[in-house]
């Protein structure tokens, strides 16, 4: 019988007090109260070291104003205006697999961030010279992500000084200033563009330009070009990372779950259609996945790419009754609260019924987006393109499983890598599904 309240637990981590919260009441409360809303310097202290002033891991006013412009520039009304991206993304993906298995998790990354740049910062015209520029993009971002989380582990490396002169260091400040010349020769152009609209629209000849999430930067009197090519970096690395690892662990889960996956299928058909007749995803669409979205949101449950938070806390203050100390680090346990048997019965069953309509549960027992002020403010973008993903797979092919032991969630072997994700790669097998009939 399980009915315990999850305790606040703490350990030394370099000198450093560490406080973690699993239970999903604690974590309502440090999503809800001020003193807990700055990002700790484990972790983001990294991110800041190659993009100090982006939203993940920014605080305190400078902060809010950044929040403030970008918010509406991610949201659904903005984003829904680009679907197209999405679908084409998702067709192309599904018409690249190879016969053999191979890893999902390393495939998604380009077509992600192909999607980014085209949606949110680099205009809709990203043509094929650039294809170089984007596969070094997703090459770098890994990397640095691989270096963010190396340096949090290894204080030797905590010193600029010391990480800029390791081969690592070297080779990725190299490879950022490469893309930083990209994007900076892309910010110059969008501006005279924005210049040469005014002009058209003045003679009354303006072209309606879909707004991407640059123009709400450059509009705005708070986004130097150093802020701009910061966020950049932030949402690039916020927004692949995060939906890959999702994305990614939503086949592996399907590769080991026949009867979830007819279900799944049978609802995209039902949508798409089958075989000849079958089409690409509209945005009309989404909406009529509802089986498919609890399915991501088990896999979310089960697995979820942020498995932890980490917040610090500067001044002493109570929680759940317990002292915290100033200067200590707090790490939301999100990966807890999702396996919370109070809240989650049998917590690595992996059953979508838990999220059918009209099922409840707590509000912080289900977090992949964070919440509060702080929450990740694209989960529309996020769950657009990973359903767009989805169907489109899935219209395609039928996901098998590969030989490596995993039978059912609880076999997962999961690392933590900023976000999570299997050791050695998500294999799976894609078969087409044109060779079922014949
Ligand atoms: C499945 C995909 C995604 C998941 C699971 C996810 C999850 C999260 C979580 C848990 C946070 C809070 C982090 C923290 O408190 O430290 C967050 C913040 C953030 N996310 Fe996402 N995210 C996803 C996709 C995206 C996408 C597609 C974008 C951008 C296009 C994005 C941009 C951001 C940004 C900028 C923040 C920082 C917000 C702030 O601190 O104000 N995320 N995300």
């Amino acid at each position: 019988m399980v009915n315990a309240r999850r305790e606040l637990c703490r350990f030394s981590l370099f000198n450093q007090l560490v406080v973690v919260a699993s239970d999903p009441e604690d974590i309502a409360q440090i999503m809800k109260r001020k003193e807990f809303s700055d990002k700790a310097q484990f972790f983001y202290g990294f991110i800041r070291s190659f993009a100090p002033r982006g939203l993940l891991q920014m605080n305190g006013p400078d902060w809010k104003v950044h929040r403030h412009a970008l918010e509406p520039a991610i949201a659904k009304e903005a984003v829904e205006t680009h679907f197209h991206v999405f679908s084409e993304a998702a067709d192309n993906f599904s018409k690249s697999f190879p016969r053999q298995a191979f890893d999902v998790h390393k495939a998604l990354g380009l077509p992600l961030v192909r999607v980014f740049m085209r949606v949110a910062m680099l205009a809709e015209e990203l043509g094929p010279a650039d294809e170089q520029r984007l596969r070094d993009a997703a090459h770098v971002l890994d990397e640095t992500l691989e270096a963010v989380n190396t340096r949090s582990f290894q204080p030797l490396l905590w010193p600029e000084f010391v990480y800029n002169r390791t081969p690592m260091g070297r080779r990725i400040n190299r490879a950022l200033g490469e893309i930083r010349e990209f994007v900076d020769a892309t910010i110059v152009q969008r501006r005279l563009q924005a210049v040469r609209d005014a002009e058209e629209a003045a003679l009354g000849r303006g072209v309606a330009r879909k707004q991407i999430m640059l123009d709400k930067m450059l509009q705005s009197d708070a986004f130097s070009n150093q802020d701009i090519m910061d966020e950049f970096f932030t949402f690039l690395s916020a927004s692949t990372d995060t939906t890959t690892t999702s994305l990614s662990l939503i086949f592996k889960m399907m590769s080991i779950s026949p009867e979830i996956q007819d279900r799944v299928r049978a609802e995209v058909d039902q949508v798409l259609g089958v075989g000849a007749d079958a089409r690409s995803v509209e945005l009309q669409d989404l909406p009529r996945l509802q089986y498919m979205e609890q399915v991501i949101k088990e896999t979310q449950r089960i697995a979820p790419s942020t498995p932890f938070l980490a917040r610090q806390v500067y001044q002493q203050t109570e929680l759940a009754g317990k002292t915290i100390p100033a200067n200590s680090t707090l790490i939301v346990n999100v990966h807890g609260a999702h396996h919370d048997p109070v809240h989650w019965p049998d917590p690595w069953r992996y059953d979508p019924e838990r999220f059918a309509p009209g099922k409840q549960h707590h509000p912080c027992a289900f977090i992949p987006f964070s919440a509060g002020p702080r929450r990740c403010p694209a989960g529309f973008y996020a769950m657009m393109a990973m359903k767009t993903m989805f169907a489109s797979v899935i219209r395609d092919y039928v996901i098998e499983p590969v030989d490596d032991g995993v039978r059912e969630a609880k076999d997962l072997k999961l690392t933590f890598n900023l976000t999570a994700r299997i050791i050695g790669g998500t294999f799976v097998n894609f078969r087409p599904r044109t060779t079922l009939a014949g």
